[in-house]
């Protein structure tokens, strides 16, 4: 289970100034200092014996002060994982602006191979700090903090000090950079891309087992992805179309819309003229996308994913998969959230929109009003003198079809879709899914090149060689071709819908290339996690309760679900409970889901997948985890809801449960129990409610709150009672107070837990509310 990110404070150590002799890079903080002083004599390594005793962490701040060198009030998070020395050592680097290897260097002015002892103290300290912690992950890589100096130009700092980054600033430090690479790019220029020097990265090529003589020398793309990876940065390869032939290829389409407004039922009617259905007789398609071909012999692709989340997901990934958006508005609905949302989507991707105006023969069907409602929402229709297509349809009754393929065709004719033919293919994801004898397959989307079996490949941070390609109908072949979709079969691991595919010269390469992007990975993932807890981490500080954490085992039918699940569980984080999910996989649940849930203390939820083996059912009910199999993604939401709604701690709010009026005041003397004391007691009617003598009492005059306190004593004629109802008579004794007043109001209080509420709205957004 996440832990809370804790810190260990390494304050009020002693100022020392970097070493004369220092080949460090200085901070401009520090650039006005005065020559420093010798290095202290004392600064030897401590011994490695120290490490793995009770002097964990203090070696770890002795090597820390020594390596810093000044003032560091360095936060190290407490609760670091394993192999995550890396971002310890990009904290050093941040406050020395050098690797740690070459702080050490500088701060021993001494060869690293005389100091590796210590540097291997270091690391080894940070690594038994990691494996002896029971949190395992939640460590930010602290983002560049800023000096502060104290001092003037004339006058040399008198304190300088690293101000560690605010948690907030920290969990935005993401790695969104990206810098386009491309195959034989020299060193040099990756350094300009990257900001990073030219030694770092030749370090890193060392590193990544590659052997370059001179920094002009021309790098392979894949070598340039791994070597800007390792520096935190994204990539976006690019192929030059250079001396490669290129030809028109056929537009990629997607559907979206709003829900019910039969995206699926226009898929449907368009799948049936579509080329599996005349070459195999109207066969179930074999993969999640169809090509519609036309008497002129061009030829549309559809993905058959209608929906907002794989379409997010593959925009997220970078991934311009889509050429083309139909937008399908209901003429009897007209435009609602989803349609806007859907626009806003293409828009944000700057891809183009056809409008197909759908159930057009229903009586009520409008379209004109449709086309007003677009216009007004700023979508510039071609009626009205813009550019975006309208075709009016009927899906079920199957008219229009052929207008709307027009239209398409006319759309990928007017953006002049090309692609080069030759050479390794750019390909990406659209879904993924695992076959029980055929291991993970991927559905994908060439954009250019070829893919040929046999060749190897990265997809996504997966690796495989392409054992075998299938076609819309399920037919093997060779080769993918550009705006062809194909089933690959071969990889080592599932895919996500929206990854790139990549071709590589060796299994070597992929290996490599491929564990460099999981470890990427699972870093922007931890980052990701973090960023979440704290982007909701305010308001519940404000409020009071703690937040409690939920984790969560997402398992699901395919990887575009899986995102689908995860991504509207999300949207059930509240102040108060924080969804976490801690796992997600494709598949039916299994012991090993059980077995990690019992690990983390958290709760399985199975989508579209088939109910766990009895064995694997009756272990989690042994264990105690909550198990939940859906088929209707607000099913799922609403039952996860309510585990929320009961998770949640809820805020305490003080109600008033019933009042009373005094009548009449009775002082009987020594009759405090503890004391001896004289008391006395209110006798009063219940006029509202019930008065309970668990509950604590507020005394009201003229309106004004005199005093509150617990009840002492609560009688009904001389008997003890626990409560008394409206419109009874009863003696009451506030503990401490005695200044009773005929006609005085006394309300019972009492504490009422308020849990937050489910609230889902009719366009199928739920959330929970505090
Ligand atoms: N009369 C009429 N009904 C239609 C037409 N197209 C779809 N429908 C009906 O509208 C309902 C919803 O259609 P779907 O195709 O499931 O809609 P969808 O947009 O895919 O729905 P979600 O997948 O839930 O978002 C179904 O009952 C369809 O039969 C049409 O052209 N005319």
């Amino acid at each position: 289970m996440i832990g809370p990110v804790s810190y260990i404070r390494l304050d009020n150590l002693a100022f020392q100034p970097p070493p004369a002799t220092s080949r460090r890079r200085r901070h401009p903080a520090f650039d006005t200092s005065p020559p420093p002083p010798p290095r202290p004599h004392d600064l030897s390594p401590p011994p490695c014996s120290e490490v793995g005793r009770k002097g964990i962490r203090a070696s770890l701040r002795k090597a820390l002060t020594t390596v810093t060198s000044r003032d560091a009030s360095l936060s190290i998070p407490s609760n670091i994982v394993d192999g995550e020395v890396k971002a310890l050592s990009a904290s050093i680097r941040c406050i020395t602006g050098s690797s740690v290897s070459r702080t050490f260097r500088d701060a021993y002015n001494c060869k690293v191979s005389t100091i590796r002892p210590l540097i291997r103290c270091f690391h080894a300290s940070v690594e038994h700090l990691a494996r002896r912690n029971d949190e395992p992950i939640g460590l930010k890589t602290p983002s560049r903090g800023k000096f502060v100096k104290r001092g003037t130009r004339t006058q040399p700092p008198v304190e300088a000090r690293y101000v560690p980054p605010t948690l907030k600033r920290t969990a935005k430090s993401l790695p969104d950079r990206t810098v386009d690479i491309f195959e034989g790019m020299t060193i040099v220029e990756l350094a300009k891309r990257t900001g990073e020097s030219i030694r770092v990265l030749q370090d890193i090529l060392v590193n990544v087992g590659e052997k370059v003589d001179s920094e002009f020398d021309p790098l392979s793309i894949d070598v340039a992805e791994l070597v800007a990876m390792e520096v935190g940065v994204n990539v976006r390869r690019l192929h030059s179309n250079e001396g490669a032939k290129v030809l028109v290829r056929p537009a990629v389409v997607t559907v979206m819309g709003h829900v019910d407004h039969g995206k699926t039922s226009l898929l449907d009617a368009l799948r049936e003229t579509s080329v599996a259905a005349k070459e195999a007789g109207g066969i179930t398609q074999h993969i999640g996308a169809f090509v519609v071909s036309m008497p002129s012999g061009a030829s549309i692709t559809f993905l058959d994913t209608p929906g907002h989340a794989a379409f997010s997901a593959m925009r997220a990934r970078g991934a311009a998969v889509t050429d083309i958006v139909v937008l399908v508005v209901a003429a009897d609905d007209g435009v609602m959230p989803q349609t806007l949302e859907a626009m806003a989507h293409a828009k944000a991707a700057g891809v183009p929109i056809v409008v197909a105006i759908n159930k057009c023969d229903k009586p009520a069907a409008d379209p004109e009003r449709v086309r007003l409602q677009l216009a007004s929402e700023g979508l510039p229709l071609e009626e009205m003198g813009g550019d975006v297509q309208v075709v009016e349809v009927s899906a079920v009754n199957k008219l229009g079809l052929d207008k709307l393929e027009e239209c398409l065709l006319l759309q990928a004719e007017l953006m002049d879709l090309k692609a080069r033919i030759d050479g390794p293919a750019q390909a990406y994801v659209v879904e993924a899914r695992l076959d029980r004898g055929r291991g993970p397959l991927a559905t994908a989307i060439v954009k250019a090149g070829t893919l040929l079996c046999g060749q190897h490949v990265v997809v996504g941070s997966e690796w495989g060689r392409i054992r075998a390609i299938r076609d819309v109908v399920g037919k093997l072949t060779e080769r993918g071709i550009p705006a062809m979709p194909v089933e690959i079969e071969g990889l080592r691991g599932l895919p996500m819908a929206g990854d790139d595919i990549v071709v590589v010269d060796s299994e070597e390469r992929a290996r490599m290339l491929s564990a460099g992007r999981k470890k990427k990975h699972e870093k922007n993932r931890l980052m990701k996690v973090d960023e979440e807890k704290i982007d909701t981490l305010d308001s519940s500080e404000e409020e009071g309760p703690k937040r409690v954490e939920m984790p969560v085992i997402v398992k699901a039918d395919v990887q575009g679900t899986v995102q689908a699940v995860t991504d509207s569980l999300k949207t059930l984080n509240s102040p108060q409970v924080f969804v976490n999910v801690v796992h997600v996989g494709v598949g039916p649940i299994s012991q090993s889901d059980v077995d990690l849930a019992q690990a983390c203390g958290a709760c399985i939820v199975g989508f579209n997948v088939r109910s766990p083996p009895i064995s694997v059912s009756q272990a989690a009910t042994r264990a105690g985890i909550k198990v939940k199999v859906h088929r209707v993604i607000y099913h799922l939401l609403e039952d996860m809801g309510s585990l929320i709604v009961d998770k949640a701690p809820g805020i305490f709010e003080t109600h008033v449960a019933g009042e009373a009026q005094i009548l009449n005041i009775f002082e009987i003397k020594g009759r405090s129990k503890s004391k001896g004391e004289d008391v006395k007691i209110a006798g009063c009617r219940v006029v509202d409610g019930r008065l309970t003598k668990s509950a604590v009492m507020r005394l009201l005059r003229s309106g004004e709150v005199v005093f509150e306190g617990p009840c002492a004593s609560l009688k009904r004629e001389k008997q003890d009672v626990d409560a008394v109802g409206k419109g009874n008579e009863c003696g009451l004794v506030i503990r401490n107070f005695m200044d009773f007043q005929i006609g005085d109001v006394i309300q019972c209080l009492e504490q009422v837990n308020r849990k937050p509420k489910f609230i889902s709205s009719e366009s199928g957004a739920v959330r929970i509310e505090c």
